[in-house]
């Protein structure tokens, strides 16, 4: 007979969202248990974010001295020591492990199983030989990377996010497959340790970003060295790995040392058994409303598995839905429009809220804003003056924005919660930026909607009157 454990809070999946929901809960009282079949922290700590902006990190300093030259500060190209790099990344990956560990939460009063959950009921879970019944249940059982089906690729074998940051040694040349924020990532931070990188895109890279911000990052990740290719279409792969391009002309062939898929992703949802509860998902992840409830009344889902938006803060807020819910029986509703997003090149490029065609079918009148960070004296004097700011505004509020540029994940914060609040363009034209900083670009941009009538004649003509008063 399995054990029998009665619970308020039964959270599936120790990650991101997961850790969260169960951290809240039990401190706000609620009895939980919380289900962790692979690593505590999940994808983030483990195989995503922390170990990529690691990696990341080393890498920016390793690239220091292509620019350093112009400062007239020169240094010989570094010697990169890739076992070093990874213990780097290792070190910080330990140093964050303990805030997620099962101690830690066994600490707080959570019931922690280490096993893969699986329902056998509408309210009831089994794992690690315990059979758990509680009042709520949330699904937070993150996605992970899935290979298109090219020929071969199976047979040639491949790296994915979960095996990358294994190596100990810096690949020869690295070919990535796929262009969104992890392909240009780890495309850049290979490239700039001094790995020969080839990216081959079947679209358009960073395709969920606005184009003409993404084609600025796009164009430094190329100068990092990485040989970007789209709108390419893979024939087959071979041993070696060697890739075949199928052009119509011709079929090119790419040899590299090792093959990084970065493709796309899907939810895992396999092991849980969801038809016995009753609850429905898509291809994208699970059916839930915009109170991040499944199809089961009792079963919500958070982060990667709700099907939408992936991202760590994502599943950070959803788990904070959650609770209010769940708890105080608080209404609460999801809403995608508020959530901003960073891909950490260098430079970064972040955006929140509608972008510009996507505002404009939906509300046709709107204005579009643009500061350059050429315009900015601190992007001068720091010599990065590539970045462009964005704003995207409807009757005068804020409704979508985004920055390329050195910082642009800490700037696009106060955009954020421009949208979020729906605030005036006159709120971020309207207070006083610190001189010089990146910041500035924040009222600049907002202004910049106020300068056609600021210093227009019908302005001149009031000030030519209100002088003649004296
Ligand atoms: C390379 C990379 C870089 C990234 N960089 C960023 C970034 O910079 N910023 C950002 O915001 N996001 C980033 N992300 C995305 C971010 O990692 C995810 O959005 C986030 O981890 C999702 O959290 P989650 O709780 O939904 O899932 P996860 O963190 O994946 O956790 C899910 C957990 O559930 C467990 N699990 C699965 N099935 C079961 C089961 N049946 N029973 C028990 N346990 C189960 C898994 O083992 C896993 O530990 C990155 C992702 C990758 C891959
Ligand atoms: N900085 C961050 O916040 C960050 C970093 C990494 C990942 N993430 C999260 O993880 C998610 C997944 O990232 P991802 O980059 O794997 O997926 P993605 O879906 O964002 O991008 C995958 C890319 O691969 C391309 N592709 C698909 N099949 C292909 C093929 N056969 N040949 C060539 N290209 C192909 C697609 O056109 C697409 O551009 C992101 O959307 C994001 O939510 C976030």
């Amino acid at each position: 007979m399995p054990e029998r454990i009665d619970t308020d809070i039964c959270v599936i999946g120790a990650g991101s969202g997961g850790l969260s929901v169960a951290a809240g809960a039990v401190q706000m009282g609620a009895p939980t248990v919380l289900i962790e079949g692979g690593r505590m922290g999940g994808d983030c700590l483990n195989y995503g974010c922390v170990p990529s902006k690691s990696l990341l990190a080393a890498a920016h300093h390793a690239a220091v001295w292509r620019r350093s030259g112009d400062f007239g500060v020169r240094y010989a190209a570094p010697e990169v020591r890739f076992d070093r790099v990874n213990d780097h990344v290792r070190s910080v990956i330990d140093a964050i492990a303990p805030h997620d560990s099962q101690e830690r939460f066994e600490g707080l009063g959570v019931q922690v199983i280490r096993d893969w959950a699986r329902f056998v009921s509408p309210r009831e879970v089994e794992a690690g030989g315990a059979l758990v019944r509680a009042r709520r249940f949330v699904i937070a059982t993150g996605s992970r990377p899935v290979a298109p089906p090219i020929p071969g690729l199976e047979e040639a074998g491949y790296l994915t996010n979960e095996t990358i940051f294994d190596n100990r040694v810096l690949p020869g040349h690295l070919i990535v497959i796929g262009g969104g924020p992890i392909g240009m990532e780890l495309a850049q931070a290979h490239a700039e340790l001094g790995a020969r990188v080839t990216l081959l895109e079947a679209a358009r890279v960073l395709g969920r970003d606005d184009p003409e911000l993404a084609a600025i990052a796009a164009d430094a990740v190329r100068e990092s060295g990485v040989d970007i290719r789209e709108g390419v279409k893979i024939a087959r792969v071979e041993a070696g790995p060697a890739v075949v391009l199928e052009y119509a002309d011709s079929e090119e062939r790419i040899e590299g040392s090792h093959l990084l898929v970065a493709a796309g992703r899907r939810a895992n949802l396999e092991r849980l058994d969801l038809h016995k509860a009753g609850i429905e998902h898509g291809a994208r992840g699970l059916i839930v409303d915009r109170g991040l409830k499944t199809t089961n009344r009792r079963v919500y889902a958070v982060g990667d598995a709700a099907g939408g938006l992936q991202f760590t803060h994502v599943a950070g807020h959803h788990a904070g839905l959650v609770i209010r819910n769940a708890l105080f029986r608080l209404p609460v509703k999801d809403d995608p429009a508020i959530i901003p997003w960073t891909t950490y090149t260098d430079p970064e490029l972040a955006w929140v809220g509608l972008q510009q065609e996507a505002a404009r079918s939906r509300h046709g009148d709107i204005d579009v804003l643009r500061w350059p960070l050429a315009d900015n004296d601190r992007a001068r004097a720091e010599r990065r003056t590539e970045g462009l700011a964005k704003a995207v505004v409807h009757k005068g509020r804020v409704i979508g924005a985004g920055i390329v540029g050195p910082g642009a994940g800490d700037l696009i914060g106060i955009w954020a919660l421009a949208v979020k609040k729906r605030m005036k363009v006159a709120d971020l034209a309207g207070f006083v930026a610190p001189y010089p900083t990146m910041g500035e670009v924040t009222k600049r941009l907002a202004g910049s909607y106020y300068t056609p009538k600021l210093f227009s004649d019908r302005t001149r003509r009031i000030v030519r009157l209100l002088a003649r008063f004296g």
